[in-house]
Order: C-alpha cells, then structure tokens, then sequence
C-alpha cells in the first residue's frame, strides 16, 4: 500500500513543538515577531501570506504584514526593508517572490539584514548553507527533509533526483541533502528543461522531488515501484469548481501513487511545510537575536 504523506499532520507537529519553543522565549521576555511583506496582487501570493499570518497568530508570533502597491517605485519597497531590518521587534522579515518586474530581485535579498531573512536567501546565508553550517534553511527544503523523516525515509545513500534547479528550492535542497548530516549523505541529481530523457533519470532514483512548476510533469511512466516522491508544486490549473481552478502538483498523482512506495498530495503536502518552516525560522531568528537558547523541533 502507498503511503500517503500527510503534510498537514507533520506541519500540526511542528507548530505544537514551536508553541513550546515560543513559551519559553515568552518566559525570557522575548516574543518573536515576523513582518511579511506583499508587492503583488497575484491571488496565490495573497493566499500564502495570508496563511502565513494566521500561523503566526496561531503559536503566538508577533506578525506585522506590509502590502506595497505593485505599481509604486521599488524604493518603496526597499525603504520599508531598511525600516524592518531596524526594528528591534521584528526578528523575521520575508518578502513574498515574485516581487514586480521594476523590481530588482537580488536588491530586495541583499537588503534584508541576513539575521532577519528568515527565508535563508541572503547571499550570506546561502554560503553558509552551501558550506554546511546553514543558519536559516530555506524553507520548503526544510519542509522536504523534515517530510522525508517523518516517512522514514532516510536519504543515506539514496539515489535523489530533483527536477527544477530554482533558487528557492532545487540548487538550496541539492547542497542540504548531500551534506554529511541527518536527512542528507544522498547522491542528488538536478534535473531541469533541458535535460535529456527525464524519465531515463527519475526511473533510476529512490526518491524523486518535483519542484519545476510543470503541472503534473512526472507520471507513473516515470517512476519505479517503491519510489518516494515529493511534489513541490502547487499549480493553479483552470477547472469546473466555485473557484474557477484546481490544485495539481507537478506530479499526476494517481498515475504515481500506483508506482510509489510513499507520496505527498498536492494540496496537504509540501505546502503546509512550507509555512511551518518559516515559523521555525522565525524562532530560530528571535533567539538569535535575543541571545536565548531555544530547543527547536
Ligand atoms: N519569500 C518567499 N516567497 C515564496 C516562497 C518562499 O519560500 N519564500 N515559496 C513559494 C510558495 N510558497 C511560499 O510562499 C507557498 C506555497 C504553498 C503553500 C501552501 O500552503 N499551499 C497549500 C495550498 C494553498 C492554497 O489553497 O492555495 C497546500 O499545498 O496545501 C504555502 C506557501 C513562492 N514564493
């Protein structure tokens, strides 16, 4: 039988082990504050970060949420940066991608002060999780280590292929899962548009991650029996419901579960992990900040 990855239940796990990590900090006078901040009108990114802010009210963070007309100059967007990075109660600061075209993206990064970018993108920290001593993972490859564990699927000397070679998740999850640590020590493969016989790579690996936003790229044609996959995607596809569309991976999910050992569902997957993550981070950022040594899940 396909095990089903629950990503909702492990997320649930790890904000109830945070709420414990955020009474402690609350017990030295600390309580983590996390600003997000939107230049954008696209549904999708409103509905992430609205979802952020509930989880933050949820365990008890301190969220303040900024939204920039996505018309107004990108100065706009830079000096409310400034002005978080100087706020001594904002511990995490995360500008919701895609910003607009007249933005510069890597000025948006390099502005963040590195101890408040609770994504993990600053050029700093990306050094620091390429030389194996991250200080924030980013959070969806936190997200897909941490669902691995909880299927119990230790990527020790696993053949990984990730498919999608993005900033954000493909290049970040490669260097965590083949350092010499927990949830890492794998043989990765990053595969993207131009590699060739995609299907040639996937067929061969004990654990596949789809994160290219293709919708449902990957199919059961793809995959040996027992195979892990993780879907990364979340894509808005047109279709007959009160909204207008339906969620679909970049995995065909009933295709692949016929094939998989154990998969994630698209929604209830990765996403959830996504936004936990970020919590973690944010805890992780509040500590550091305030030199208090909290437990983390
Ligand atoms: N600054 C950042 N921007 C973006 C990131 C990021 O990590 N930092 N990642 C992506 C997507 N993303 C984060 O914002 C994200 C994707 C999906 C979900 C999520 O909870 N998905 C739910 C379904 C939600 C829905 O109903 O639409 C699920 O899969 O169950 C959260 C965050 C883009 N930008």
């Amino acid at each position: 039988m396909t095990h089903v990855i629950d990503g909702n239940a492990v997320a649930d796990e790890i904000r109830s082990d945070l709420s414990e990590s955020i009474d402690a900090l609350g017990d030295a006078g600390v309580e983590p504050g996390l600003a997000t901040v939107l230049m954008s009108e696209d549904p999708a990114s409103e509905t992430y970060v609205s979802m952020k802010q509930r989880d933050c009210e949820e365990v008890g963070i301190d969220g303040i949420h900024v939204e920039i007309d996505p018309e107004a100059p990108a100065e706009e967007l830079y000096d409310t940066i400034d002005e978080l990075n100087e706020d001594p109660e904002v511990h995490g600061i995360l500008v919701q991608m895609p910003v607009p075209d007249h933005v510069d993206e890597r000025e948006v990064l390099n502005r963040i002060d590195p101890v408040k970018d609770v994504d993990g993108f600053h050029p700093e920290n990306v050094g620091k999780l390429v030389a194996g001593h991250a200080r924030y993972k980013p959070c969806t490859p936190h997200g897909v280590q941490k669902l691995l564990e909880a299927a119990d699927v230790d990527p020790e000397g696993k053949d990984v292929v990730i498919v999608g070679r993005s900033n954000i998740v493909g290049k970040p999850l490669a260097n965590l899962l083949i350092q010499k640590t927990d949830l890492g020590n794998a043989t990765v493969t990053v595969c993207h548009s131009r590699t060739n016989d995609l299907g040639a790579k996937t067929r061969n690996a004990d654990v596949v991650v789809a994160a290219c936003g293709v919708p449902q790229l990957v199919d059961g044609e793809m995959l040996t029996e027992g195979t892990t996959v993780i879907d990364v995607g979340v894509n808005r596809v047109d279709a007959d419901t009160d909204k207008g569309y339906e969620l679909v991976g970049d995995v065909d999910f009933e295709s692949a579960k016929e094939k998989a050992g154990a998969i994630t569902p698209v929604p209830g997957g990765v996403g959830p992990m996504t936004r936990a993550m970020l919590l973690y981070n944010t805890v992780k950022a509040a500590g550091l900040q305030k030199d208090v040594d909290v437990e983390l899940p």
